[in-house]
């Protein structure tokens, strides 16, 4: 198993409660991961108040759209100095390869770049209605090859696919999974779902999880209690 495997999904409009709970959590048990909702809210300067904490922060932006738009998006994140960042491996091998082209100017201080396969919250009934008539599974496979051809870092995917992506794609090619819900936790708006330790049984390398954590009433007893399960 990786080293702090998991990152702690901040999806907050109130910086004050986000950074309370920051400051109870402990950056040698996990890393960060801030969205599209505090990004837009608090910007760069939540990203410095964060670094200034320890934590390694994985930028969620989920970047799709042109190759020149996203190779630009991506240096931006980069010059943050960012741990991880992502962009939609929909958005195609162009897209995908300009924007790792974009990252070597920074050698060893690149992010991660990782790609979005299928979200988490999808069904293969959703697929379906977007005129995608295999499983999500399958189209998860067919996103990763993309994703490998263009040589990222790796892949976001369900654990449910994360054995049948290790066998395929091997070791090094890091599989961050969110969908993660502890045994007894609710499961919200996720569908393809599975507990911490199986996860990383299945080959998950980065476990995402959020609510299960940042809605618990301790959010370190909590946080912690994922952590002994995964020493287990
Ligand atoms: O890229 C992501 O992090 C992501 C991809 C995906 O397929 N599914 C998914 O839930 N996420 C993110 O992972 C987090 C999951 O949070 P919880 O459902 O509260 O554990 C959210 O911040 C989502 O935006």
């Amino acid at each position: 198993m990786i080293d702090k495997p998991i990152v702690v999904a901040l999806d907050y409009n109130d910086k004050n409660q986000a950074l309370s709970l920051i400051d109870k959590l402990d950056p040698a048990l996990c890393r960060l991961k801030i969205g599209k909702e505090m990004f837009t809210l608090f910007g760069p300067t939540l990203v410095k108040e964060i670094h200034d904490r320890d934590f390694d922060l994985f930028l969620d932006l989920k970047f799709h759209d042109i190759p020149n738009t996203v190779a630009k998006a991506v240096s931006a994140a980069a010059d943050l100095g960012v741990w991880m960042t992502n962009v939609h491996a929909s958005g195609g091998l162009a897209m995908m390869q300009a924007a790792k082209k974009a990252l070597a100017a920074y050698g060893n201080d690149a992010p991660l770049l990782i790609a979005v396969t299928v979200l988490t919250s999808m069904s293969d009934e959703d697929l379906t209605l977007l005129g995608i008539n295999i499983p999500a599974s399958a189209q998860v496979l067919r996103l990763a090859k993309l994703t490998h051809q263009a040589n990222l870092d790796g892949v976001v995917c369900s654990a449910q696919e994360a054995q049948l992506l290790k066998s395929t794609f091997g070791k090094q090619f890091n599989l961050v999974t969110p969908g993660i819900r502890p045994v007894g936790s609710d499961v919200g708006d996720q569908h393809r779902i599975m507990t911490p330790p199986k996860a990383i049984a299945a080959g998950s390398d980065y476990l995402v999880i959020g609510r299960p954590i940042t809605q618990a009433d301790d959010p370190l007893a909590a946080l912690s209690a994922i952590h002994q399960s995964l020493q287990a």
